[in-house]
């Protein structure tokens, strides 16, 4: 097959009589990378339009799935013109659902309302818990192996809603359901490389707990490379990474949350989802997922990925007293929105 297209081609080639290599070379052919379909729910929005031109850019993938209500007719048009290996479709309306997802590896879920000025994530819950309930359902139904990366707000509630939905189908594998925290990592880095003055790019911080106010919890006594930051400073950066969604919210004035940075953190996540399911060695991500590190069911915590999804949740490892208090205090809120969404699940 690959020989008669190579012939074709240089046949067709105008220098068909000394074909350079390189012109001819598929660097991502599925001969060298394994073929992986990608699918995102609430690609019309603020976070999907940016979040499937940074998965279209992924040379590991070569289907990608842009599912919505509406619109992504368009942004697959749009997108499917760039130069990278992957096939790009579009998909609107519930009756295309099962045809995004079908074949799916990774399925990344934006899909609900943002947050304006005053609220909480929780006050989403209302309506993004139904629309994650009705997507996970499908996806049950449709790729019940597929790897899912939950972003839709309030996460601390929507990963425990999803695992129910998918208990119920019979379909549940804990090691294939993720919170996408990676967001909160993102931020700690950047406030932390600016405090220190270390380059980004050095910096490593995990970020453990859950995805809402006291319950995002940096570790940065863990951070490197280390600083020998006041206490002050730490209580700062803390704070910060706490309330980094809110500091958007805010800045954006009633026009939504945080879309572009959550698009590049949720294709990070996604890549090392990929990565770990192409059986690349030692990839590691924060993520909220199914957990006995702590008496909490679901619990964020540096995880190794896979070719079957999680392979190892790490324990917390050495806190200073101040991330033990700020632990402490996490539970009982990470707790309630825990319940609260295996409730909704079961109503
Ligand atoms: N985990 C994290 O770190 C972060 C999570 N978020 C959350 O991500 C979600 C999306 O945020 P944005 O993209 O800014 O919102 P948006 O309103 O710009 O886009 C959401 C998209 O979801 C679509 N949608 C609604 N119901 C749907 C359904 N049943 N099926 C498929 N698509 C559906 C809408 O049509 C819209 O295109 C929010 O819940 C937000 O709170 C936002 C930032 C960070
Ligand atoms: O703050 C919000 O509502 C969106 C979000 O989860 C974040 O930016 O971390």
């Amino acid at each position: 097959m690959r020989t008669s297209v190579l012939r074709l081609i240089r046949s067709r080639s105008p220098s068909a009589a000394s074909p350079r290599p390189h012109l001819l070379r598929r660097p991502y052919s599925s001969e060298s990378v394994p073929e992986r379909k990608v699918a995102v729910l609430g690609a019309a929005g603020g976070i999907g339009q940016p979040l499937a031109l940074l998965m279209k850019l992924n040379p590991l993938v070569s289907q990608l799935a842009l599912y919505d209500i509406a619109g992504t007719p368009g942004v697959a048009a749009d997108v499917g013109h760039i130069n990278t290996r992957s096939e790009v479709a579009g998909y609107a309306g519930e009756e295309q659902l099962g045809q995004a997802l079908e074949g799916s590896d990774v399925v990344i879920i934006p899909a609900g309302v943002p947050r304006k000025p005053g609220m909480t994530r929780d006050d989403l819950f209302n309506i993004n818990a139904g629309i994650v309930k009705s997507l996970c359902t499908a996806i049950a139904k449709y790729c019940p192996n597929a790897l899912v990366n939950m972003i839709s707000n309030p996460v601390n509630s929507t990963v425990p809603i999803a695992a129910e939905v998918f208990k119920k189908a019979g379909t549940y594998d804990e090691k294939k359901l993720f919170g996408v925290t990676t967001l909160d990592v993102v931020r700690a880095k950047t406030f932390y490389a600016g405090k220190a003055k270390v380059p980004v790019e050095d910096v490593i911080v995990p970020v453990v707990g859950g995805h809402a106010g006291i319950t995002i919890l940096p570790l940065f006594s863990q951070a490197v490379p280390k600083a020998n930051l006041a206490d002050e400073d730490i209580k700062a950066l803390t704070k910060r990474t706490q309330d980094g969604g809110t500091e958007v919210v805010e800045a954006k004035a009633g026009k939504g949350s945080a879309t572009l940075s959550m698009a590049y953190a949720g294709a990070l996540f996604a890549d090392a989802c990929l990565k770990g399911l192409n059986g690349v060695p030692d990839v590691v991500e924060c993520s909220f997922v199914q957990s006995s590190i702590t008496e909490l069911p679901f619990f964020a915590s540096k995880v190794k990925l896979g070719k079957n999804g999680v392979e190892e949740v790490f324990e917390l490892g050495p806190m200073s007293d101040y991330e033990k208090q700020g632990l402490e205090s996490l539970i009982p809120e990470l707790k309630s929105s825990i319940e609260k969404g295996i409730k909704f699940a079961n109503q």
